[in-house]
């Protein structure tokens, strides 16, 4: 069964790609893998296809089921033309990967600040049966105290305040809005892609989770802790820090004139609880 679809992109992650590849293939539970690389000049896509001749082909029991039943395809590539954004990549990723039947998708950053350990967690907090069943499991900085690691004061500060910022603004009380290590299921991304996701930059991050807060999704928080990359370079930028500032207003003000209907009868107040994982 196709169930677990960890979406990556990448631009310029040629000192990264490797190793989170094989790190998320050595997990003790089965995840797939969709790399969406815009063009990226340092030749990202071409590793992966190269990775792909090995992960897509090994007849290793720990990498493609059992030597004796066909291998099947672990590690997809999706390639675009040009640096079109982290926002649309994650959605022609999530639409990439709806039509192709995954039923939990994940957001991951190609370089490491997300330990890949902790899809099992985000995954066990959407997929274990039970009241406290999240539909969007976030991995989350800021739920308990901060937990970030080696990033300078000031994007610590930065990022802590965009939240207060979102939280004051929107009126959701996620703590890590702009959060990128997300698990959702399948049928919440169905629904929420009929709207169309403005944003591209961070603020696409919190686009998405106020989305599925409006439509009275889930919403569960799981402490993890982030920290910042030791190769390659952020792609963070002031336009992408003033798309998030000036988004969010124009979020919250076009949310006055949409109408989102909660699909499930418990959802229809969302909460956001700490997982106990
Ligand atoms: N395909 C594609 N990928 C991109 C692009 N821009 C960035 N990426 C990829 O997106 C991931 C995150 O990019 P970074 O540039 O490393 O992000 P960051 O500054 O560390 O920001 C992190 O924190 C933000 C909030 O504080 C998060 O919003 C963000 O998602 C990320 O986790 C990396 O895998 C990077 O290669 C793009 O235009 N296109």
């Amino acid at each position: 069964m196709k169930e677990r679809l960890v979406v990556i992109p990448t631009y310029n992650e040629i000192e990264n790609i490797e190793a989170i590849i094989r790190k998320v293939f050595t997990l003790p539970e089965p995840f797939d893998i969709l790399i969406v690389d815009d063009g990226s000049p340092d030749g990202t896509a071409q590793r992966v296809r190269d990775l792909q001749e090995i992960f897509n082909t090994a007849n290793d029991s720990s990498l493609s089921g059992t030597a004796n039943t066909p291998t099947r395809t672990r590690l997809h590539l999706l390639e675009r033309r040009g640096k079109l954004g982290l926002g649309t990549a994650y959605i022609d990723g999530f639409k990439w990967a709806l039509s192709r039947g995954y039923q939990y998708l994940f957001e991951m950053d190609a370089d490491f600040s997300h330990n890949p350990e902790d899809l099992i967690k985000l995954y066990h907090a959407c997929a274990d049966e039970g009241p406290d069943r999240a539909d969007v499991a976030v991995g989350s900085r800021y739920i308990r105290g901060v937990n970030v690691v080696n990033w300078p004061i000031g994007r610590v500060l930065m990022s802590y305040f965009a939240g207060v910022y979102v939280r004051f603004i929107t009126g959701m009380s996620v703590m890590d809005p702009t959060a990128g290590f997300v698990c959702y299921r399948a049928d919440v991304l169905e629904v929420i892609l009929h709207n169309p996701i403005k944003f591209v930059g961070y603020a696409f991050q919190i686009e998405m989770k106020f989305t599925c807060w409006k439509y009275g999704f889930r919403i569960c928080e799981v402490p993890i802790i982030f920290t910042d990359r030791t190769k390659g370079v952020s792609k963070m930028s002031s336009k992408i820090f003033k798309e998030a500032v000036f988004g969010v207003l124009q979020m919250k003000i076009s949310s006055f004139f949409r109408h989102y209907i909660p699909r499930k009868q418990t959802a229809t107040s969302t909460k956001e609880t700490v997982a106990s994982l």
